[in-house]
């Protein structure tokens, strides 16, 4: 449920129209609900309640820190992947003690950032990797609290550039030799080990794969635990798919569900690291369509944002439903929704029915809170768009659009 809906034909986030924001604060724009997310959050962290989860928000999906500092206020933590994302995290007042540090690749000066601010858990996945958290941790004198991310080979159902949990895939210690990763990390002077990790992809719409990656763990920890390895959190990770046309993925509380008894069966508390789910469909990315063109065969509908401030269409021929701000009288037609950049894939829908369009309508393409602003890019130097966040009748900006001197500060070497 998410609070964009249309009252007397002009959409609206929450009580404010969205044409209104589009032109105080220009475009292209994205637009967030605090109601939504909050409500989101809310919904997340009650389905998992009976469990004692601990909720850690992937930052990755949307990293704005007035954005964290709302899901920090519904007690939420934070999942990681960079030493910036460390910065933001504690920035937005995330609290140490709920931030877990993940990703394949994490650098000796990002270990030590995350080690002098005393973080709760890094989610390691590969064995060079802990033996430099080792050695980072050794000279800091300090100890590495540490998850190993195994890669338990489920099929996650979903696209191929986002799904994590196969063999073939980058991320992950392999199952076969999990058991001898673990008894190394064990006799390690500087390395404590509390959990066990597992991330099989996103845009999940089915429970089957939680449920059998989650098996795959159990059986794992328990093997664990026969030899005296401490094992306290199981960090499922991410995944929970959205509606962003058809799909129908689980309710947080039908996961829940579906983990439960398994979860009973051995003595861990549970993790998860939702980004999608909470923070998907709380955010719209406004944009105004400049020209329409008609090229004898198609249609096209050509808008100032492009793929360099929503990627997901050109990366992974997204859907995102689009709906006009104001919604015009007419036959519908079929269109390309295309961006001003110099590349054909450049695009945010084709073949795509909408009512009739003229230069000056704004468009709004729904659930683009996840991974929307947070894979933008500066492209065609294109300055980054705004982001804001609304509250009842209520907006803030809460990242100003980039400007052409934003563009080029950081190469005024002299
Ligand atoms: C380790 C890890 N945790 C959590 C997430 C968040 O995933 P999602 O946004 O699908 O919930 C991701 C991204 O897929 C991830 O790689
Ligand atoms: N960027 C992807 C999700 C990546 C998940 C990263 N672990 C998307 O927009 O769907």
């Amino acid at each position: 449920m998410d609070f964009f809906t249309y009252h007397n034909g002009e959409l609206h986030c929450e009580e404010v129209p969205l044409s209104r924001i589009a032109q105080e604060v220009g475009t292209p724009v994205y637009v967030y609900s605090q109601r939504t997310l909050e409500r989101h959050a809310q919904v997340f962290t009650q389905a998992f309640a009976n469990l004692n989860a601990m909720i850690c928000f992937a930052v990755k999906s949307n990293s704005n820190i007035h954005i964290l500092r709302v899901l920090a206020e519904q007690g939420i933590g934070a999942d990681i992947v960079s030493g910036g994302e460390l910065y933001r995290a504690l920035k937005a007042g995330i609290p140490r003690e709920k931030i877990l540090f993940a990703g394949v690749g994490k650098k000796a000066d990002e270990m030590e950032y995350a080690l002098s601010e005393d973080i709760f858990m890094f989610n390691v996945e590969s064995m060079e990797e802990l033996d430099l958290l080792q050695a980072t941790a050794k000279r800091l004198n300090k100890t590495a609290s540490v998850a190993l991310r195994v890669n338990p080979d489920v099929d996650a159902r979903t696209h191929p550039y986002i799904s994590t949990g196969l063999k073939e895939n980058k991320f992950g210690i392999p199952m076969e030799s999990a058991l001898e990763s673990y008894r190394y990390a064990h006799s390690l002077s500087c390395i404590r080990v509390r959990g066990i990790h597992c991330h099989i992809g996103s845009q999940l719409t089915a429970i089957e794969p939680f449920v059998d990656a989650f098996v795959i763990i159990k059986n794992l920890v328990r093997e664990l635990l026969s030899e005296n390895i401490p094992i306290e959190y199981i960090d499922m990770g991410g995944g929970l798919g959205i509606t962003y046309d058809q799909e129908k993925p689980p309710l947080p509380t039908e996961l829940a569900a579906a983990i439960a008894p398994h979860l009973k069966e051995v003595p861990c508390r549970l993790i998860l690291e939702p980004g999608r789910a909470i923070a998907g469909n709380t955010g719209a990315f406004l944009t105004r369509v400049l020209f329409t063109k008609d090229n004898g065969s198609r249609k096209f509908l050509i808008v100032d944002g492009a793929m360099n401030d929503l990627a997901r269409p050109s990366l992974y021929g997204s859907f995102h439903d689009i709906r006009p701000a104001v919604v015009r009288e007419g036959n519908t037609e079929v269109v390309d929704i295309v961006g001003p950049v110099c590349e054909s894939g450049d695009f945010f829908a084709k073949n795509r029915p909408l009512p009739p369009c003229h230069p000056g309508d704004i468009l709004s393409l729904m659930s683009a809170g996840a991974y929307g602003f947070t894979m933008s890019s500066n492209y065609n130097s294109r300055p980054r768009a705004a982001e804001v966040l609304v509250s009842g009748d209520r907006y803030r900006v809460i990242r100003q659009r980039e400007t052409y001197e934003d563009l080029t500060r950081l190469e005024e070497l002299s």
